[in-house]
């Protein structure tokens, strides 16, 4: 039974996206399978995983909006055992248009019934934002991973997307767990990063991971290729540091 793992933090540009494409790939490298479900309106794992625009048919938007059948929409990434459900533009009216419909929370849980067996984990890509489409994503995952940017108010927002994280326990989800908390674009030679770094721990203890994601510039130029990094440049640091991930995730999970 596919595990669903959504990556979220309401704040822009803090690694959400670089994670699900590299966290997916690996996961596939080591044997399992994978869906990757681009929840943003971007497009940015979409395009980050070889996805072509034109070869899209249906997307997230026709299964939230429209509740067509996700298998319609899967498609195959470039790197084995990586599916994608992909994203368009099409998306950013979701939030509006789902806000007046009939069980709008549930739409991404109900999709997903029907293909769940067939990954091992289903990673969700969320949006910078905690409308309706970040609570589809939290009601059908069994746990969040949080990328924390290591920069100044890495915390800033965080017991927001905390309280959102209750509010979906308390009314769909009760079982909804905080698989992890990752810091990424760590700079180990500057003291904010070293400060952001111990903050951090102090405020979530274990739940934050060993492996740290520095800056690697090799991460930034990858999703122009439309490769994730193992398949850019397997050797890069970066590469090392999203594999190590991968490993204590599956540790995590007694893999
Ligand atoms: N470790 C890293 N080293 C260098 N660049 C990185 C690293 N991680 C992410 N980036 C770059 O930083 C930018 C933001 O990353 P990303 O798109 O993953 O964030 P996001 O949280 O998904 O953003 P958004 O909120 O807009 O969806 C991208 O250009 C990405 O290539
Ligand atoms: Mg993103």
């Amino acid at each position: 039974m596919g595990y669903v793992i959504s990556l979220a933090n309401q704040k822009g540009g803090v690694g959400k996206t670089t994670t699900s494409v590299n966290l997916g790939a690996d996961l596939a490298s080591q044997g399992k399978k994978v869906l990757l479900i681009d929840a943003d309106a971007q497009g940015n794992a979409t395009s980050g995983v070889g996805v072509q625009k034109s070869s899209i048919k249906k997307d997230i938007y026709d299964i939230l909006v429209n509740e067509d059948d996700i298998t319609d929409a899967i498609l195959p990434s470039r790197h084995k055992d990586l599916d994608v459900v992909p994203a368009t533009i099409q998306l950013s009216g979701a939030d509006i248009e789902l806000t007046p419909q009939m069980a709008r929370e549930t739409r991404l849980l109900n999709a997903l019934k029907q293909v769940k067996d067939q990954y091992d984990y289903i990673l969700v890509d969320c949006p910078p934002s905690l409308g309706l489409i970040t609570i589809n994503a939290f009601t059908a995952s069994d746990s969040i991973l949080i990328p924390v940017q290591s920069e100044y108010y890495a915390l800033e927002g965080l017991s927001q997307l905390l309280n959102t994280v209750k509010l979906v326990q308390k009314h769909f989800n009760p079982d909804l767990k905080i698989e992890g908390v990752l810091l990424t674009m760590y700079d180990a030679r500057t003291k904010l990063g070293q400060q952001v770094n111990s903050e951090v721990r102090n405020y979530f203890g274990e739940t934050v991971y060993q492996t740290v994601i520095t800056r690697n510039v090799r991460l930034s130029e990858a999703p122009s290729y439309g490769l994730p990094i193992i398949d850019y440049d397997p050797k890069s640091k970066g590469s090392e540091l999203y594999m190590q991930l991968a490993k204590e995730v599956l540790a995590a999970h007694g893999e």
